[in-house]
């Protein structure tokens, strides 16, 4: 099935479930919309009156953050969109009929004139100082409202951190059928958007209000009420025909993918200016590579809509038309006003239709944001609480896999294939393995990043999503090479492990030390203490100390039953590495620990049990000793790291 753009591009039909979608080629974007059906008014109104409730409660919390700030800028707004223009054209109207009818009289009356001038001067002045006050009222109140959604996004997220937003979930549909989507996703669910999506339904309000008195004044005051009535209608024209004809991607969900060659090859040149490739183009000295290689840029052609520009000119043949007809039916007074006003009415509309555009977009995610914060207490999981009551695990937590298999989503090759394990509380396991064998996915599976795709994982005898989440998340530690640090203190980024003591600067400083090793932590507790930074500020080495530092700082809360750690070393230095190692076992009293690991030689020897892993599916299982004497697959990967440190040893 093929469907047309307004430009006339060609696009088809995708084939996915749910509302139907389609994909058109703009330019040098590939993009993937909604089929939007023929509009209707019905459906529009339903639209809206879905949205209503979501609307009310926005203006509703607006007004509670603050009622007087929020009354005196409506006030404001409605003098600036209602009140302003309607006055502004009787006072031009009147300086202009005063003076036509002097000049027709040939004694204008200099008095007259200059008062009606004053009074309108007087309304410009009075609208500056009031549009300065508006713009000030707008700022706090803005800030106020930013503050309310950063809270609510904030919340949303981090209480269903793992579920998409359901807009978002339609994007990532449409998306479905692209590969490597690069541009606006989103884009509608931002901090900002809370905001604007009020403002612009307000501002639109209000000018509505004021264009409706503006015609009505025009028909009233300036043509007769039949003429009022005609000039109207011919001036409606424009904004009906832009409404219904001009429809575009900024209010509906798209995907865009850029897929012209020449534009892809010259993004991905200009994007190596970016500092991260500044040592691998210097040193492979393609400067004059890169630069060569920048072509001029192709870009997508807009068509006019021709009839909707054209009717923008119908008042002006209204004029016309009149002069011919009923030459005496209109002063130069009216032409001038009735000029100036459609000018001013002609922007205002499309100010209004503006407007509702941003209400349609933003409201929507603005709904979503309301009803996360709805789910905020909700646990996913279940009601279980850990540990169970009664039942304190004082060893650590037990863990049992059966016949677990897992793909990661959008994917079909297995991961993890059928694993059955069984570890007792206060274990040490140590995962080895080659890469991509799945050694990180049981972790995911047990800090519940992910959920088994089948198979069960049992916690203390009950399936692992019958517990409350919070209480799991609570009770495990997770270590990794992936961690980030916040864009704090770096004293506040271990103190976090623990937020309960986030100021105990004994508990800090205590597991800094073990983070750190033991010659460095001196140095290392000096620096952490010093700087108020950002990840830039330290080497790759000192993140992962600190980041172990957080870690030894969440023992500290007594809750931890289970930790994972997962390549944490892999900037370590070698004496760093032993150190971290020996740190974490010594602090494994009362919690299972898992080990994944490639440089396993000082681990394995202190495991109660060895994984051994291969293609998703434990291969080998058991001791070091056992293991060796078997002779399989860890005794040979065993052997090749101890040959390579004799060998070093040889050579030093
Ligand atoms: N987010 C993901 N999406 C899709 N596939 C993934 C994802 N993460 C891992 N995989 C795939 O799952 C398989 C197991 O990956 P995993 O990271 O568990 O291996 P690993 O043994 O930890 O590897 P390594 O030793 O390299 O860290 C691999 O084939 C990998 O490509």
């Amino acid at each position: 099935m093929t469907s047309e753009s307004k430009d006339g591009s060609k696009g088809s039909t995708a084939d996915v479930a749910g509302p139907p979608i389609r994909s058109l080629q703009l330019g040098v974007y590939r993009v993937v919309t909604e089929v939007l059906p023929p509009l209707s008014l019905r459906e529009q109104w339903k639209k809206a009156s879905r949205v209503f409730p979501t609307f009310l409660r926005l203006v509703k919390d607006v007004y509670s953050l603050s009622p007087w700030l929020f009354f005196l800028w409506i006030l404001a707004q409605i003098w600036d969109s209602s009140i302003e223009p309607t006055l502004s054209l009787h006072l031009s109207s009147r300086v202009l009929n005063i003076i036509e009818t002097g000049l027709k009289s040939g004694s204008p009356d200099g008095a007259a004139i200059s008062r009606a001038v004053a009074l309108r001067m007087l309304c410009v002045v009075f609208s500056a100082v009031i549009d300065q006050w508006k713009d000030r009222l707008e700022y706090r109140l803005m800030d106020k409202v930013d503050l309310m959604f950063q809270r609510i996004i904030l919340r949303g997220r981090f209480s269903r951190f793992r579920r998409p937003l359901p807009l978002t979930a339609l994007l990532a549909k449409l998306a479905t059928d692209l590969t490597g989507v690069q541009a606006n996703l989103s884009g509608r669910v931002w901090e900002r958007g809370g905001w604007y999506t009020f403002d612009a339904s307000m501002d639109a309000t209000w000018k509505i209000a004021g264009t409706i008195g503006q015609l009505v004044y025009i028909s009233r005051n300036i043509l007769s009420t039949e003429h009022g009535a005609i000039f109207a209608l011919v001036f409606l024209v424009q904004p009906v025909l832009s409404s219904v004809f001009e429809r575009d991607l900024f209010n509906q969900p798209h995907v865009a993918q850029a897929n012209d060659p020449h534009f892809l090859r010259m993004r991905g040149l200009r994007a190596l200016s970016e500092p991260k490739y500044r040592q691998d183009i210097i040193t492979g000295d393609i400067v004059q590579h890169v630069i060569q290689g920048i072509i001029p840029e192709s870009g997508a052609v807009l068509l006019i809509h021709l009839a909707t520009r054209l009717a923008r000119d119908l008042p002006m043949l209204y004029y016309a038309v009149n002069a011919i007809i009923n030459p005496s039916g209109l002063s130069l007074a009216a032409i001038a006003t009735l000029h100036q006003s459609e000018s001013l009415l002609s922007w205002r509309f499309d100010t209004i239709f503006y407007r509702f555009r941003i209400v349609a977009a933003g409201i929507s995610p603005v709904k979503e944001m309301y009803d996360q914060e709805h789910t905020v207490h909700q646990t996913e999981g279940g009601d279980l609480p850990y540990p169970p009551l009664g039942r304190p695990h004082e060893h650590g937590m037990p863990i049992e896999l059966t016949n677990v298999s897992f793909s990661y989503p959008g994917t079909t090759a297995e991961a993890l294939d059928n694993i059955t394990l069984s570890i007792k509380p206060g274990q040490l396991v140590v995962v080895v393995g080659a890469n991509g064998s799945g050694k990180s996915t049981i972790v995911k599976l047990l800090t519940r990043l992910y959920d088994a795709t089948s198979g069960s994982i049992t916690v203390d005898g009950a399936d692992i999503q019958a517990y409350r989440l919070a209480d799991l998340r609570h009770a495990t530690a997770a270590l990794t090479q992936d961690h980030h640090l916040y864009p704090l203190s770096l004293r506040e980024n271990i103190g976090l492990g623990n937020p309960a003591h986030v100021q105990n600067m004994e508990m800090i400083q205590d597991a800094a030390r073990q983070g750190a090793q033991r010659r460095a932590a001196r140095r290392f507790w000096r620096k952490a203490l010093e700087k108020m930074t950002k990840e830039a500020d330290v080497s790759g080495g000192e993140r992962q100390r600190l980041v172990a530092a957080r870690t030894f700082m969440r023992f500290t809360s007594g809750a931890v039953k289970l930790v994972c750690v997962d390549e944490p070393s892999s900037n370590l230095d070698p004496d760093a590495e032993w150190q971290l190692f020996q740190n974490l076992r010594q602090a494994r009293d009362g919690k299972t620990m898992i080990f994944v690991t490639h440089r396993f030689a000082h681990l394995t020897k202190h495991a109660d049990v060895i994984l051994c892993m291969n293609e998703g599916k434990i291969i080998e299982m058991g001791t070091h000793e056992e293991l060796m004497e078997r002779d399989g697959e860890y005794c040979k990967m065993f052997k090749i790291q101890a040959a390579a440190f004799e060998e070093t040893a040889r050579e030093e």
